[in-house]
């Protein structure tokens, strides 16, 4: 075990007798110096490691800490330490802990710096992203939210891309949470980047950093582009549709070669990141139109999950209303305890264009509003009782049939996306028909 441990650690180690001879090496130090372990053990220090003083120290008895040494290119920095035993020394330890100074010198002037930026940055966005969800937390009854929660349970190990497609509110940023959750990188960042809300020109910075200098009003220090940030971790590109052409291509290049370049900078660095992706733009249409590159909607587009608009899963309403409010009030302070039916009648019957996150919306005002300890209809906002008269049926039948005719053709052209041909199909009715109400109903 302990033999695994050292062969693991992050320093590389050797351990010298008293006359310099090798003892033992561990293994990541073997490899960097590209020798053989079988054949260093037994060989003088000085004929395999340069410009060391292991044998010195061994000598000595002076331990030797943070001392500068040339090996291979690069600048190390060693701590040699002498091994007594009963009073007598037997041999040295020597360990690299930093392996060149470009590393050492960043970890000491500017660890603080990054530490408490890269602080700020997560709990920024864990504000961003409000509370970190798992698929505890994704509510619905309904087959395609079932379903789509055992696919997430199968996919979320592994490092491959997902692509997650729904209209606005459908819970698409709650998916990517819970993603992350369940993969192995649950303890590294989860960074969400809204690519649709970062103006064009600070896009680049915001997703692969800057070097100081690098522009006019470019921080000292530089910054930590969210590919950074999120290293080891998961990156969420939300609104991906909206990412502009020539970041399109860099993006695909971080894709591609795992490694980003900071504005400014000549170097590259290496990333570890998954990439989920988020958008309810039509992206095959967006690349037949080459609005949206196909090389990097491939790569996006490993695993797919795609998620229903609420009107489509109508089942899913109550006990998502039911969680909301039980959400709310707790978090409002305020005991309200159920939703009275006719109220949730009215929920039911409404269309939800802004799904979840209106629905949501809905009950927030309402448990604040409600003068009961229930939601009632007259809590709810307004426009979901605009078709209260079909519920309640206090108007004359001719009233209630047109009113249902207008709500049903309004619902149906929404759900075809105002395609009049499948309409007219689904509603069972001719086009020419369909045109006709269309016009009665004003619904153009
Ligand atoms: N199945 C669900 N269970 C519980 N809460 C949900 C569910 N779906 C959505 N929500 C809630 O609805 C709100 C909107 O969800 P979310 O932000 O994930 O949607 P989105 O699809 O990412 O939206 P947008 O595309 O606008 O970013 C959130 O407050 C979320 O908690």
């Amino acid at each position: 075990m302990l033999e695994t441990i050292i062969d693991n650690a992050y320093e590389w180690l050797v351990v010298v007798n008293k006359d310099g001879m090798i003892d033992y090496m561990n293994k990541t130090y073997c490899e960097f110096l590209e020798v053989d372990r079988e054949t260093v053990v037994g060989r003088h220090v000085t004929d395999v490691i340069e410009n060391t003083r292991m044998h010195i120290v061994a000598r000595s008895g002076n331990m030797e800490l943070a001392d500068l040494q040339y090996i291979r290119g690069n600048y190390m920095i060693a701590n040699r330490v002498p091994i007594y035993q009963d009073d007598e020394i037997i041999g040295a330890v020597g360990t690299v802990i930093f392996r060149d100074t470009e590393q050492w010198k960043q970890m000491n002037t500017h660890i603080k710096v990054l530490l408490s930026e890269l602080e700020y940055y997560r709990s920024g966005s864990s504000k961003e992203n409000g509370a970190s969800y798992s698929l505890y937390d994704i509510v619905g009854t309904s087959e395609p939210i079932r379903s789509l929660k055992e696919k997430v349970k199968q996919v979320a190990s592994g490092n491959v891309s997902v692509l997650i497609r729904g209209e606005s509110g459908t819970g698409k940023e709650l998916f990517a949470h819970s993603i992350h959750q369940l993969s192995e990188r649950s303890n590294r960042p989860f960074i969400k980047v809204n690519c649709g809300a970062i103006p064009d020109q600070l896009l680049e910075s915001e997703l692969f950093g800057y070097e100081e200098g690098a522009f006019t009003g470019a921080k000292k220090g530089g910054k930590l582009g969210k590919f950074e940030l999120a290293d080891k971790g998961t990156i969420f590109l939300d609104e991906i549709g909206d990412m502009p052409a020539n970041m399109q291509v860099k993006l695909l290049r971080v894709l591609q070669d795992r490694e980003v370049e900071r504005v400014g900078s000549l170097r590259t660095k290496k990333v570890d990141v998954r990439i989920i992706a988020a958008t309810n733009r039509p992206l095959e249409a967006m690349v037949e139109e080459r609005r949206f590159r196909e090389d990097l909607f491939y790569r996006i587009n490993v695993i797919q999950l795609f998620i229903p608009a609420l009107r489509e899963r109508v089942q899913d309403v109550k006990p998502l209303a039911e969680s909301f409010v039980r959400k709310i009030s707790a978090k409002a302070g305020k005991r309200v305890i159920g939703i009275e039916d006719n109220a949730m009648q009215l929920l039911l019957q409404h269309n939800w264009p802004g799904n979840a996150r209106e629905l949501e919306n809905a009950l927030e005002a309402s448990v604040h509003l409600t003068r009961t300890e229930t939601v009632d209809v007259a809590s709810l906002p307004d426009y979901l009782k605009e078709n209260e008269g079909l519920v309640t049926g206090n108007r004359k039948l001719k009233d209630i049939v047109e009113k249902a005719e207008c709500e049903a053709i309004r619902k149906t052209l929404i759900q075809c996306e105002n395609d009049k041909l499948a309409a007219a199909k689904i509603l069972g009715i001719g086009k020419t028909s369909l045109y006709d109400k269309i016009n009665k109903y004003d619904l153009v």
